[in-house]
């Protein structure tokens, strides 16, 4: 069977969410097999959004996603069964938290069916197959959810955020092994997050997103050569891609030096920010003042129960 070219296209994609607001404006995305990339935004610039769109957990009507040539939303069970997708979510679920043996949950997701990822996978992530899941911690929980997720060989990998709270051994040993499995079988990945170290040579893609428009969307491996002095073969590269290029230039001897995206990410963000505006200069900005009725009518006196549920289990 040939595969599309493509592992990852949107065309024009956009979504709004019940109350009107905006969270995901007019994007067009082609990531090819191969891919590792890298979504960087600031809070709420819509990279959940997007990676459960690409997901197919929330329809959109306007415009269009492929995951490898086949639609998640409709009839697309070829699409969703290729992906998988990983948030932090799985772990406030109730099930991983009771007196359940951690052999059993990998299990149920096939654990005997590919025994050599399982094993590698459990070695990789440290998973002690003794625990139980209501004795381990979040970050324990967390491994476990990777183990699981990462059993079945997928072909397009969405995780938002779940490294966050893996210690710096499992998340190095983690991203190596994720960047081994694009390098080895035909599968991509999109990986939001707000932690940056240790991604200086990961990302083959980087995607900045802002209030659900992306604003950029380097080739990073062509700008490290563009970097290394083969500035002509972009002759055909648009203005603010070269602008881009630019500014990748004079980051690089730092991303290079530290291994870490943050210097870039850190100026993508403090941009985002100058050009939103602080929360304080925004006139439309609702007062707190002018949310008090709203507030006494919602809580009604003293005995309200949040009020109650807050005071007591109140730490300090
Ligand atoms: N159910 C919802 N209804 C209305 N707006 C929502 C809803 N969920 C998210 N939003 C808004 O959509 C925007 C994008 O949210 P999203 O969760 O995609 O951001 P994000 O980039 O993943 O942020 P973070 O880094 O904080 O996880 C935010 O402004 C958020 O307030």
């Amino acid at each position: 069977m040939t595969t599309p070219t493509l592992a990852i296209a949107t065309n024009h994609l956009s979504y709004k969410y019940a109350n009107g607001s905006t969270g995901l404006a007019d994007i067009t995305l082609q990531l090819p097999w191969g891919t590792r990339t890298l979504l960087i935004g600031s809070n709420g610039a819509g990279k959940s959004t997007l990676l459960k769109l690409l997901a197919g957990k929330t329809l959109s009507s306007i415009g269009e996603v492929l995951i490898g040539g086949h639609d998640p939303f409709r009839g697309g069970s070829d699409a969703t069964h290729i992906t998988t997708y990983l948030g932090t979510e799985w772990a406030s679920n109730p099930i991983v938290r009771r007196d359940i043996p951690v052999t059993v949950l990998i299990d149920s997701v096939g654990g005997s069916v590919f025994p050599e990822r399982r094993d590698l996978l459990v070695k990789l992530l440290d998973v002690d197959l003794r625990w139980r899941m209501h004795q381990v911690s979040d970050g324990e929980r967390r491994r476990v959810q990777l183990v699981m997720g990462l059993l079945k060989p997928w072909k397009v990998l969405l995780l938002d955020e779940v490294t966050v709270d893996l210690d710096v051994q499992v998340r190095y040993e983690l991203l190596d092994f994720l960047k081994q499995e694009t390098e080895e079988r035909e599968c991509s990945i999109i990986y939001a997050t707000h932690i940056f170290d240790g991604l200086g040579n990961w990302p083959t893609n980087v995607v900045h997103i802002q209030a659900g428009r992306v604003l950029k969307n380097l080739d990073y491996q062509k700008d490290i050569s563009f970097v290394d002095g083969s500035a002509d073969e972009k002759n055909g590269s648009s203005g603010d891609l070269q602008e881009s290029f630019k500014f990748i230039n004079e980051q690089q001897l730092l991303i290079n030096k530290i291994k870490s995206l943050h210097p870039l990410a850190l100026d993508w963000l403090v941009n985002d920010l100058s050009s939103r505006g602080t929360r304080v200069e925004d006139k439309n900005r609702v007062k707190w003042d002018d949310l008090k009725s709203q507030l006494e009518k919602f809580y009604d006196g003293s005995s309200d129960r949040i009020t109650e549920y807050f005071k007591r289990n109140r730490t300090s």
